[in-house]
């Protein structure tokens, strides 16, 4: 439409229906995971990621998020197992955050939000032809979701964080070689599962989820450089800061939700 989707006044989740009729589909994301409910699933397989043979490309503000990218013309960087019936091949990832730490996660744990989510976003390069075949499949994504949470300084998002004043304004795009994300993924790879969707539009109900249960911890300044990015462009008059860019938790319509753990 004349106006982009956004996280403001008028262009918030709360309008994003208007142009996107999924917004009140059966299958939306985020959810608030409500751990007494959740299934515990013995036959769930442990979550396998290969990121080793990575090629990253560059780290972008696409206006909505800030990005970093991979070649995906090959195997070489997937996740496997937990429910997944294929290898999934890592197209990007990225993040959503809060203007303080009391907000800014997509996912919810028994109400609980988080200053931030991390989504590593793959695709089934098994079954379809490209990221964007994929992207509009039922079984076409699967994203690692993993909490951000302040504490001490994480040293592998610290080169991430580093980079960020190069990618300050929405389409500016700088070079980011050589940066494997098995660095961000903590120790114990517990998680919960569920069918759901992009979180952003067009909203397909593509994704299968993994959410770790173990967050990653990082410091209040790294947390505070995410803020220093924003939505608008260099070009642009009034400069809107780069956060709050979180979707609120949506209806569970009846979906279960699996524990990898007990
Ligand atoms: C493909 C994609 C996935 C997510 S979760 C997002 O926020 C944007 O784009
Ligand atoms: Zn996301």
């Amino acid at each position: 439409g004349h106006h982009c989707w956004g996280y403001g006044e008028e262009n918030g989740p709360s309008d994003w229906y208007k142009d996107y009729s999924l917004a009140n589909g059966d299958r939306q994301s985020p959810i608030d995971i409500q751990s007494e409910q959740t299934v515990y699933n013995s036959s769930l397989k442990p979550i396998w990621v290969s990121y080793d043979a990575c090629t990253s490309l560059s780290i972008c503000n696409n206006g909505h998020s800030v990005m970093v990218e991979y070649e995906d013309c090959d195997d070489k960087t997937v996740i496997r197992g937990g429910p997944l019936e294929f290898p999934y091949r890592l197209k990007q990832f990225h993040f959503h955050w809060g203007g303080k730490d009391s907000r800014g996660s997509e996912h919810t744990v028994n109400g609980k939000s988080y200053p931030g989510e991390l989504h590593l976003v793959h695709w089934n390069a098994a079954k379809y032809k490209s990221f964007d075949e994929a992207a509009s499949a039922p079984d076409g994504l699967a994203v690692l979701g993993v909490f951000l949470e302040t504490g001490e300084k994480h040293s592998v998002l610290h080169r991430l964080t580093d980079a960020l004043y190069m990618v300050r304004f929405k389409e500016t795009k700088a070079q980011f070689k050589d940066f494997n994300p098995s660095g961000l993924l903590p120790d114990c790879l517990d998680y919960w599962t569920y069918r759901g969707s992009l979180t952003t539009p067009p909203l397909h109900e593509s994704v299968t989820w993994l959410m770790l249960k173990e967050p990653l911890y990082l410091s209040e300044k790294q947390m505070e450089k995410f803020r220093t990015l924003f939505f608008s462009g260099e070009e642009e008059g009034l400069r809107t800061r780069m956060m709050d860019n979180f979707r609120p938790p949506q209806p569970l319509k009846g979906r279960t939700v699996e524990a990898s753990f007990r």
